[in-house]
């Protein structure tokens, strides 16, 4: 469930006078997500989702919600930020940080196309372009470092094998030097159910509360590790020869990033890995988020490992 804090009409009915967005007509609770709280809120001038946040605090939204407001001025699909009257983005419902959010056509989905694997990855490539002179700025806060300590807090209850397999990987990443390829704004969660398709287009992406500053490559190996995986955690070659002919037809990798490709998708495998095993070895008290299965990128990782042919 989704709605961990309750809002109801006579709530939001006082909240809506300091916006320019009309009267409500309908509010209604969503089920899917698990950080937030999530409704869809309908007015006399459309349709809306209102978040309220349940553990960013309102000082650390801007670089979140200014960035989705800047590539929606450049007309990326993403839920454009709604101003109060006031000018601000972030407000305050029931005492959350709050945030009203255009609604995206379109739904999650499963099972793409190769063809929608080309529309996501020639919209990341717009993104990337486009926030380019994005002027807020914020590090990876789950980068190399953040992958290492958390390994260390769960090698102990891993199966040796596959913690040495771990060691080994974060070892190699650490001589990795990818300081020279294209840096910018990276979303750094493009999983699927992060983006809307409506039919064979991008309706929008959603859910920047991870975006950061890193390498633009990264970007794209966290999402062809999910767009284009099998059951198995094996990529599906069609899937991904698609996505990168739409990111490149766009941006072009260079020499270095192409170079860079084989490793940089281990390292997109580790980053998931590990906060996966963290969630599930070690839920922090309280979290309201369901594991997801660590194995699951273990073999992905594994796969990647054992591949000769990278799509490039
Ligand atoms: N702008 C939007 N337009 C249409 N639907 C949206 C929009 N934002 C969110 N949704 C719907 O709400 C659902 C939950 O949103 P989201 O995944 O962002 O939840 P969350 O709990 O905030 O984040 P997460 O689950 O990643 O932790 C989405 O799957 C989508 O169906
Ligand atoms: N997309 C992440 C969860 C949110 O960061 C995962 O599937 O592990």
């Amino acid at each position: 469930m989704s709605v961990f804090t309750t809002v109801t009409a006579d709530d939001l009915q006082p909240f809506l006078k300091r916006y320019a967005i009309g009267t409500l007509v309908d509010l209604k609770g969503i089920a899917a997500g698990v950080t937030n709280t999530n409704y869809f809120v309908t007015t006399t001038h459309g349709r809306y989702v209102l978040t309220l946040f349940e553990t960013l605090r309102a000082s650390e939204l801007p670089y979140y919600v200014n960035l989705m407001a800047h590539l929606a001025q450049h007309g990326i699909a993403v839920a454009a930020p709604i101003a109060n009257l006031d000018d601000a983005y972030i407000d305050t419902l029931n005492s959350r940080p709050t945030l009203l959010v255009t609604c995206v056509p379109g739904q999650v989905i499963d099972a793409p196309t190769p063809g929608q694997c080309a529309q996501v990855g020639e919209m990341l490539a717009q993104m990337h372009r486009s926030a380019a002179h994005y002027h807020g700025h914020m590090d990876n806060p789950r980068g190399l470092g953040w992958w290492r300590d958390t390994a260390e807090s769960v090698y102990a209850l891993m199966p040796p094998a596959e913690a040495d397999f771990l060691r080994r990987e974060l070892a190699l990443q650490a001589e990795a030097d990818f300081s020279t390829l294209p840096h910018g704004v990276v979303h750094a969660d493009l999983f699927r159910d992060n983006v809307l398709m409506d039919g064979e287009q991008v309706g929008g992406f959603i859910d920047f509360y991870y975006a950061c500053n890193d390498v633009l490559l990264y970007d794209v190996a966290i999402t062809l590790n999910d767009w284009c995986v099998t059951a198995d955690g094996d990529i599906d070659a069609e899937r991904a020869r698609a996505l990168l002919k739409g990111y490149q037809g766009v941006r072009p990798l260079s020499d270095a990033e192409v170079a860079a490709w084989p490793l940089m998708l281990r390292g997109a495998a580790i980053r998931f890995w590990t906060s996966r095993l963290l969630d599930f070895h070690k839920p922090a008290a309280g979290e309201m988020t369901f594991a997801k299965d660590p194995g699951h990128f273990h073999r992905v990782l594994s796969r990647h490992v054992a591949r000769r042919d990278f799509w490039v």
